[in-house]
């Protein structure tokens, strides 16, 4: 490992930390490693690989209180790697921005007030954001640290389409729709006009994690997303909803939810394929078992992205593509292929043997509509903002 200039990215998601290692000596981000910490392992690990080696590191504690120690055990390990001197760069995937951050920013300690002030807008994310960027003051406290936005690339969308109907002084307050995934979204939006510029304008991408959600793109511009106001709205997901009718909050709390902090963990965490399955909500346990509860999650799961890709077309007015991205848009052919069987009246038709391959064009020759996987990378859009913070700076 000879790097001397090395910046490290850090993706605070729903069921993972995921940690990119880039040398920028040349001005430019290119990856030389990659890390993970999968909190729904049952023993936390850290795995990373750096240059030609590869690395295991178990660590003690969970996703709650003792997630710094969780933080400082794993940077501890990866620190003692790398060069001495060479980290100049650590950078942040926060997911709300709210209306303060259209673009990224570098973190001071105003930034990181304004940061916390949105705990409340995320509450399963930007605490996990703020615990690292805090653990890595602590440890480096010499270097440039800075955030990227999920929110921030929706905010090409029209007024209209972030209007929540609700009263016009609650929207100006903040109460609207967003917008999440958008790093990955501007992944995706540049890795299309590289790899298949002739997939058309009119795109759909489908981010499907444990958190999932889909964007309208037009001509690589986002014009709507399935995640409005929070990270809750949309399409279901592993353990989270997607769009409830407010009536039935309304109905649990009448019936004695016991307070605020009960039904967030209700929607972050009990429903979506796990509450439907009453099994899991990983689709990998899923598509396994031979339960119906289980095959009825993820026909759901199915029929609601579909559903969500019918109104994003009446946002861009017509579809020209749709791409398939995250682990499960990535890697599970069965899931793409059930989304498509709903939409073949629109004029998709998927080659059975391109699905199966997880290749990148998967539609078949007579497809009006193209679908593409492409997997997305956060962490090289997130350094890619950051060594522009710094090119500015
Ligand atoms: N190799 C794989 N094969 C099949 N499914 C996968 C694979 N990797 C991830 N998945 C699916 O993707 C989900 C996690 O997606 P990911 O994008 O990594 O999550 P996160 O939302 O934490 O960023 C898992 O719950 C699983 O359903
Ligand atoms: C916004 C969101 O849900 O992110 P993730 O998929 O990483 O949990
Ligand atoms: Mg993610």
């Amino acid at each position: 490992m000879d790097a001397d200039r090395v910046c490290l990215t850090f993706n605070a998601g729903s069921s993972t930390l995921k940690i990119g290692i880039f040398d920028a000596g040349t001005g430019a981000a290119r990856p030389i490693g990659k890390g993970k910490i999968d909190f729904d392992d049952s023993a936390l690990v850290l795995r990373y690989w750096l240059g030609d080696d590869s690395f295991e590191r178990p660590l003690s504690g969970d996703n709650g209180d003792r997630f710094a120690e969780v933080i400082e055990g794993s940077l501890d390990h990866l620190l003692a790697q790398l060069p001495p001197g060479s980290l100049k760069l650590a950078s942040h995937r926060v997911v709300h921005g709210g209306l303060r951050f259209r673009e990224a920013a570098a973190l001071d300690a105003q930034t990181i007030c304004d940061i916390e002030a949105m705990v409340p807008l995320a509450p399963l994310h930007q605490p996990q954001a703020l615990r690292v960027i805090r653990a890595l003051q602590d440890l480096r406290p010499d270097i440039l640290q800075t955030a990227s936005f999920d929110t921030a690339f929706h905010a090409t969308q029209d007024d209209l389409v972030r209007r929540l109907a609700i009263p016009r002084s609650l929207h100006d307050e903040g109460l609207r729709r967003y917008g999440f995934h958008g790093l990955s979204y501007k992944f995706i939006a540049g890795a299309l006009k590289r790899q298949a510029p002739e997939a058309g304008g009119k795109v759909v991408a489908a981010h499907l994690g444990s958190g999932a959600s889909l964007c309208a793109l037009q001509g690589g511009i986002s014009r709507d997303c399935s995640m409005g106001f929070s990270a809750l709205d949309g399409i279901p997901m592993a353990t989270r909803p997607g769009s409830l009718d407010p009536g039935a909050l309304l109905y649990l709390m009448r019936k004695g939810t016991r307070d605020q902090s009960e039904l967030e963990h209700f929607l972050y965490h009990a429903c979506g394929m796990l509450g439907v399955s009453g099994i899991s909500g990983d689709t990998r346990d899923l598509l396994k078992d031979v339960r119906p509860e289980a095959a009825q999650a993820i026909d759901l799961f199915c029929f609601r992205i579909a559903s969500e890709i019918g109104r994003m077309s009446v946002t861009l007015g017509g579809l020209d593509a749709i791409v398939f991205t995250a682990g499960i848009g990535e890697n599970q052919p069965e899931i793409r292929r059930r989304v498509a069987a709903h939409l073949r009246w629109m004029g998709l038709h998927l080659d059975d043997g391109r699905n199966e391959a997880n290749i990148t064009v998967i539609s078949a020759p007579d497809s009006r509509i193209a679908a593409l996987v492409i997997p997305t990378d956060e962490e090289q859009v997130i350094a890619d903002e950051a060594l522009a913070i710094l090119r500015a700076g």
